[in-house]
């Protein structure tokens, strides 16, 4: 072991003596099994997970590859407006409805080089000034693009042209202008040019009421483009969830150098980006210290689709999440989970409907949180609307897939899977198989959770790095992925499960 890695090592032994109030805490906890205090013997406690009688509660403590399902599940239930807005606020939305042209593409025979429009085989003779500049003459001149209605091209003529304009009526080739020469009015090129030679015909790319593509297709530039081409001035998209992110813990601060026992706050900077990574609208991100009432109201009063608190999950004197739950008559979906770091993490359903993912306050276990509930939650949203609203428009065409369920490009060592590898079929929520990759260096498990374990790829693998306790985001910060390491552990050599991050 080296000088960093026993560091390492005792970094986390003793962040888990001095987080951990856990009566079951085991003797030989080591680097690899950081994190590891045990739960019940099954991995389920049966009851809300701090002890404390919340007797209405349906408490809910879950295995990880559970968990993950009970929240793709509940993101699936969302019921997405939609609504008709203009294309600059259309960006990073889902398309309600397939985009249809609303034009041929081209709406006009168009000149795809500069040169000349000729008519029949060559010489031609010019039409319009010699170099084909605007002279502002009344006569015949050359053709630019955005003109409308160029005077019809009689056989044997030519008329200079730019690129993308209309080609006159009677035009047979664009003879592009390093293919010809004009000498005393008169065009010659050493080869004619062949038929429609360098003319884009009209409807080339689409036809008028072509679907160009199918509901549920994300809003990227290029769909702008292309919708804006095709017409449009506006698109029906399905609304985002909407989250709002309130960070608990009044011994936060925003700025500056950790002091007096108070530290920065290194969740409000990373949870809004991330959620919108994963297809949040982040309406919000609050901090509301330790305060129990501050707290019921927030979620009391809450508009957004989807809840994030950070912090006070677990069972601390000022620990907030379960009573305010408690009191909300708020349901628990998951109460716990047999993950490390990270298994105080719950997921609650409010009693106005919207979701509530509690995140526990170290900053790893909080990400543990967000690749384990948040991005299945969001993840599975439906594409598509279920009912019809203003604006709104049919469901997506039966068979098409959104583009973004297409394998991309994998890593070195990387094999199998889809992209993300996050629930995908919105109907089920049903999570799809994770890529996996090999193990570098082996990885110490804990007896009965899951370990989330921040590696990067290194040629043939994946290899687990160092500062990655779950109060550290030194590791994660330059991680590929978290490797999902099953109960008992992976040896070297071992094929284990990647959660990819969002922007890698
Ligand atoms: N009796 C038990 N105590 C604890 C258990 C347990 O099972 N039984 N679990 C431990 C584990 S594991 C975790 S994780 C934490 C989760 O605690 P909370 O979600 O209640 O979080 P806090 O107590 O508010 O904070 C924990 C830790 O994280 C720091 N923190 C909180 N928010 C932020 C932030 N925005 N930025 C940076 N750091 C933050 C906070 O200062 C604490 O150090 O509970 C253990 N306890
Ligand atoms: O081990 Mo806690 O779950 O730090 O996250």
């Amino acid at each position: 072991m080296s000088g960093d890695e026993l560091a390492d090592a005792l970094a986390l032994v003793n962040d888990h003596r001095g987080d951990h109030r856990d009566d079951h805490r085991t003797a030989d906890r080591t680097a690899g099994a950081a994190g590891a205090e045990p739960s019940g013997p099954d991995g389920s406690r049966g009851t809300a997970h701090d002890g404390r009688s919340h007797s209405t509660h349906r408490a809910r403590h879950h295995d990880w590859p559970t968990a993950r399902a009970v929240a793709a599940r509940a993101g699936a239930e969302r019921r997405p407006e939609s609504a008709t807005v203009p294309l600059a606020e259309a960006l990073g939305h889902r398309l309600a409805a397939p985009l249809t042209a609303l034009t041929d593409l081209p709406a006009f025979d168009t000149s795809a080089m500069d040169g000349w429009a000729v008519s029949g085989p060559g010489p031609w003779e010019l039409d319009g000034p010699e170099d084909g500049r605007h002279d502002g003459s009344p006569g015949p001149s050359g053709v630019l693009a955005g003109h409308d209605a160029p005077a019809p091209l009689l056989d044997g003529h030519a008329v200079r042209i730019a690129t993308g304009a209309r080609v006159p009526p009677g035009t047979t080739a664009v003879l592009r202008s390093e293919y010809g020469e004009v000498r005393d009015r008169w065009l010659r090129a050493p080869r004619a040019p062949h038929h429609g030679a360098d003319i884009r015909p009209r409807a080339q790319e689409c036809r008028r009421d072509d679907h160009l593509l199918p509901a549920g297709t994300a809003v990227t530039p290029a769909v702008l483009g292309l919708a804006a081409a095709a017409g449009l001035d506006e698109l029906p998209v399905l609304h985002r969830p909407r989250a709002e992110v309130l960070v608990l813990g009044d011994e936060l601060l925003s700025s500056g150098l950790p002091e007096g026992g108070r530290v920065r706050d290194a969740l409000g900077p990373m949870v809004g980006p991330w959620l919108e990574a994963v297809g949040a609208e982040v309406v919000a991100t609050r901090r509301l210290g330790d305060d129990a009432d501050a707290l019921l109201a927030a979620l009391a009063g809450t508009t957004a689709d989807l809840v994030v608190t950070t912090g006070g999950t677990a069972a601390g004197p000022v620990d907030h999440v379960h009573p305010a739950l408690h009191r909300l008559g708020a349901e628990l979906l998951v109460d716990g989970v047999a993950v490390r770091p990270g298994h105080p993490m719950l997921l609650a359903r409010l009693p106005g409907g919207a979701h509530l993912v509690g995140l526990p306050g170290n900053p790893l276990a909080a990400i543990s949180g967000l690749l384990t509930l948040a991005e299945p939650l969001l993840r599975s949203s439906p594409r598509v609307p279920s009912r019809t609203s203003p604006g709104a428009v049919p469901r997506a065409t039966p068979g098409t897939t959104p583009p973004d369920d297409v394998s991309h490009d994998l890593p070195d060592g990387v094999s199998g899977g889809v992209s993300g590898g996050v629930p995908r079929d919105p109907r089920h929520g049903a999570p799809v198989p994770l890529p996996t990759a090999r193990l570098l260096d082996e990885v110490q498990g804990h007896p009965r959770d899951t370990r989330l374990v921040p590696v990067v790829h290194d040629g043939r693998g994946v290899r687990p790095l160092r500062f990655s306790g779950p109060a550290m985001l030194r590791g994660v910060a330059t991680a590929g992925a978290l490797a999902v390491v099953p109960p008992g552990g992976g040896a070297t050599g071992s094929a284990v499960p990647l959660l990819r991050l969002p922007w890698v």
